[in-house]
Order: C-alpha cells, then structure tokens, then sequence
C-alpha cells in the first residue's frame, strides 16, 4: 500500500485510478461469449464451464435432490447466522416499501402512481473464489418481498460441478427454486437471450467479477435492464487519531481479501497515524488465509494523509467509494458532507463486514466510481413504477384548452385534435 502525503489532485486521481478499466481487453474476451451463448444456448454454456469452470456438466438445473442433500450439510451455528442475517435484511427492506400515490392535480384530473414488480428477474451470485450465500439473501430477499414472478438464481459450479451448500440452502429458505450452474459472462447471456434451461429475464441483478460486471454493461443493449455495474469491491477509509489503528487494518483487509482487483484507500489526517494503520495491516495480513490475494490488492492501494478535512471529503466525494467508513471525531458534519458513497459505516464499532453479511442494509452496491450515478440494490430496483390518469368532462373542459395551445404550438396538430374532438362532443358539436 502506497502512502502519499498531501498529494496534489492530480497526484490522487492518478493513485486511486480503479485497477481494472482494461475495458476493451475484457469486451474482446466477453463479446464473442455473448454471441456464442445466443447461437448455441445450452452448448455453449457447457463447453465455456468446461473452459473456465472446469468441469463437464451433463444438466445445468440444480435437481431437488441436490437442494436437500445440501440442507444437511449446513451446520446449525450457520444456519442460525443466516435467519438472523435473513431477520434484519427482510426488515430493512420491508420497510423501505413506498405507498401507491393518487393526488387531484386540478379538480377533474386525477393522477396516480403504483409500484409493480418487474416480472421476471435474474439473480447472479458470485462463485468464482468465494460462494457468496450472503448476496442470495441480499438478491433474493428484495426481490421476494417485490413480488417478482419468476426468480432465476445463477451461479458457478465447483470443479465436482456442484454449487456450495450453504447457496442452496440460503436460496431453498428464501423460496428460489429455479438454480442454474453457470457463471461469467455466460451466465450474464444466458438470462439475457434465454437458453433451453434458462429462462430469459428482464432484469439482471448482482455483483462480480470484471467478466460479469462487462456483461452485465454490454447486454443492455438487447433490451434487458441491469441493478448497476458491482464489480471488485472496494471500501475507503476515512479515520483520525480517535480511531483504532487497528479496526482501520482489519476493515480494510476485509475488501482487500476478495480479489486482486479490489482496492482499498485510507484517507487520515494524520502521517503517525496512517503508519500505525500500514504496521497493523501488515502484520494482520500474515494472519489471513487468502493473504496472497488481499496482498495483490494492496498493491492497488493507497493511504493518503490530507491534513484539511475539506480537501479529504472533496477526495472522498470525488473517488466515490462502495463502501465508506468513517471513523473520526466530528463523524455527524464530516457525514452530512457525503454525496458520493454507496453505503457509509459510521464510527469505531461499525465494521464494513456487519452491513457484508447482516446489519439489514443491501450489500450489492456501485462500484468503479459509480456511486456518483447509481444505488445499491434495494426493494425499489425490483420495481418499475406506472403512473395513471383519469379525466372527468369537468377536468378536461379545464385542462384541454391548455394542451390544445401547447400542441399548435409545437405544430402537432393531430395532439391537439385529440382534445378538440372532445370537447366539441361535450358541448353538442359532432365536429
Ligand atoms: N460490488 C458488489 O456489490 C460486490 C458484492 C460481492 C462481491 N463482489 C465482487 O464480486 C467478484 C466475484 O468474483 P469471482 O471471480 O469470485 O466470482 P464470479 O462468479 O463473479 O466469476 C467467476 C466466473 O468468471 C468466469 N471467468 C473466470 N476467468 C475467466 C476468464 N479468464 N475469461 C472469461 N471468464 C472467466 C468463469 O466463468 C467463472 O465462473 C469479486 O471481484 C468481488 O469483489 C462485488
Ligand atoms: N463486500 C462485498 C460487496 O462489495 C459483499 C460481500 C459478500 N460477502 C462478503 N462480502
Ligand atoms: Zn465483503
């Protein structure tokens, strides 16, 4: 991890540049997947889990009876983690449930505005280096309480061509049945175009790696809507002396750990303290089981001391982090100054992990620096909302005259005779 002190803007930009915008190296590799999975459907996701799964499928459905195998080997202890996890998530996103709207904008013309669940969705959860059960909470939930009519769960299988158990055992408790074994890009064409197993959806959900995350970018345009781009995870510190050098280690360890295109950033005002915080990262990280990992995304890292509070919130704002932490003595002001975070953790005893796993809050958020234009997962992004209107005689004796003038106005006289027309017949005119 690089320390900078006092860096010019331009010293950060450069610093903090996000590892993996290889766009157009990933795009070549991920292109002709797409095409080949439109072509040749189920073939094609079989030999591509050949290719980088390593496995040879015969079905890519998970079967009933792999579901209830699963079940059994689920240790309680985990199984009482998850309903807790699963408690807090389902609160959090009942809760977040907006009313169907109706208001009389002028007598006579009423409108309304309903949530409806988007029909059909598609659920990727990570499988490649960690079988992330966490995120089928995270999708699943939301979608569940969405109405959604037909849930679709992908998800790499292991080189036996099996899923983790504790994926299956989350998707079986929340009530997904449809699971198909495929990951990657694949994955992403499969829910996009449809195939002789999977359903096509219209709408992909979930975070991944840089493979799914440029998938998931490039079939938006065949018409399927996606959550957001969440790709390698990231989490920006920003702590003072008040802090434990410590905790900050630990946090930032615990984004580093998922993959080597990860990055994570302190921003202190203090030089004594970020080298307590690198000591400490150093010797947590001899700790770790996936220490070689974490170790390559610290070398995509940086600890930058910015003594002027403003100038490191206009840096926070500016890098937009997934994940931002902030641990420093006048938390509430340097928090009401945040427009550019994906989710904030606030103070010494909020680890970033709590909201991972089971504070309530969703875990699938904009990354890249995307937190400037997009929001994490919640109940709404499983929703699209219409609106509705109805008109009395009354109401369009008052607002017809105004559309009529706005429509000559911009020459579309067929708009304006659609109100005419009416009007007319209201006052006994057939013409
Ligand atoms: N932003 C978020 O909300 C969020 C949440 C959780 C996880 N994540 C991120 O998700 C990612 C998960 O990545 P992962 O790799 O563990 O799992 P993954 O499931 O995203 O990817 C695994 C798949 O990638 C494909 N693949 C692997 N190598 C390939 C290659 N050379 N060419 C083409 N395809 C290839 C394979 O098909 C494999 O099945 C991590 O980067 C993690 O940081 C992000
Ligand atoms: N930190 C990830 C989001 O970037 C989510 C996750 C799942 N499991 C552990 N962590
Ligand atoms: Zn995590």
């Amino acid at each position: 991890m690089q320390l900078l002190v006092n860096p010019s803007p331009e010293k950060c930009k450069k610093n903090l540049a996000r590892p993996v915008h290889k766009t157009k190296q990933i795009n070549k590799i991920v292109k002709p997947i797409l095409k080949k999975v439109e072509k040749s459907g189920d073939k094609a996701l079989k030999k591509f889990a050949q290719e980088y799964d390593h496995v040879q499928l015969d079905t890519l459905l998970v079967t009933e009876q792999e579901i209830t195998a699963a079940k059994e080997l689920v240790s309680k202890e985990l199984k009482a983690a998850i309903a807790v996890a699963k408690s807090n998530v389902e609160r959090f996103h009942a809760a977040q449930a907006t009313p169907d709207l109706v208001e009389e904008v002028m007598p006579g013309v009423v409108c309304r505005r309903k949530s409806v669940p988007i029909q059909r969705v598609g659920l990727y959860i990570p499988g490649g280096t960690a079988p992330l059960f966490s995120t089928v909470l995270m999708l699943g939930i939301p979608a569940q309480l969405a109405g959604c009519q037909e849930i679709v769960l992908c998800t790499p299988p292991n080189r036996e061509g099996k899923i983790h158990p504790a994926i299956l055992f989350t998707a079986d408790l929340i009530g997904i049945s449809k699971i198909v074994k495929v990951g990657g890009a694949q994955a992403i064409a499969a829910l996009t175009f449809g195939t002789e197993s999977v359903p096509q959806v219209d709408k992909i959900f979930g975070p991944g790696n840089q493979y799914v995350t440029a998938a998931k970018q490039l079939v938006t345009k065949y018409g399927v809507a996606i959550d957001m781009p969440a790709g390698p995870s990231e989490v920006l510190v920003y702590a003072d002396e008040s802090a434990v050098p410590a905790f900050v280690a630990a946090d930032l360890l615990s984004q580093a750990e998922h993959g080597i295109d990860s990055q994570v950033v302190l921003v202190t005002p203090s030089e004594k303290f970020a080298k307590k915080v690198l000591k400490e990262i150093n010797e947590q990280l001899e700790t770790l089981p996936r220490k070689d990992i974490a170790y390559k995304a610290l070398s995509n890292s940086t600890a930058v001391v910015m003594e002027d509070q403003e100038k490191a919130i206009s840096l926070i704002n500016q890098y937009a982090p997934e994940h931002l932490i902030i641990a420093v003595e006048n938390e509430d002001e340097v928090v009401d100054k945040i427009v550019n975070a994906g989710s904030v953790f606030i103070g010494n005893y909020t680890p970033e992990s709590a909201g991972d796993y089971a504070s309530g809050t969703n875990h699938t958020l904009p990354t890249y620096g995307y937190a400037r234009n997009y929001s994490g997962v919640s109940l709404d992004s499983f929703v699209k909302k219409i609106t509705y209107q109805k008109i009395s005689p009354e109401g369009l004796k008052t607002l017809g005259p105004i559309v009529e003038v706005m429509a000559e106005n911009e020459l579309l006289h067929a708009h304006k005779n659609a109100v005419t027309i009416r009007l007319n017949y209201l006052k006994g005119k057939k013409k």
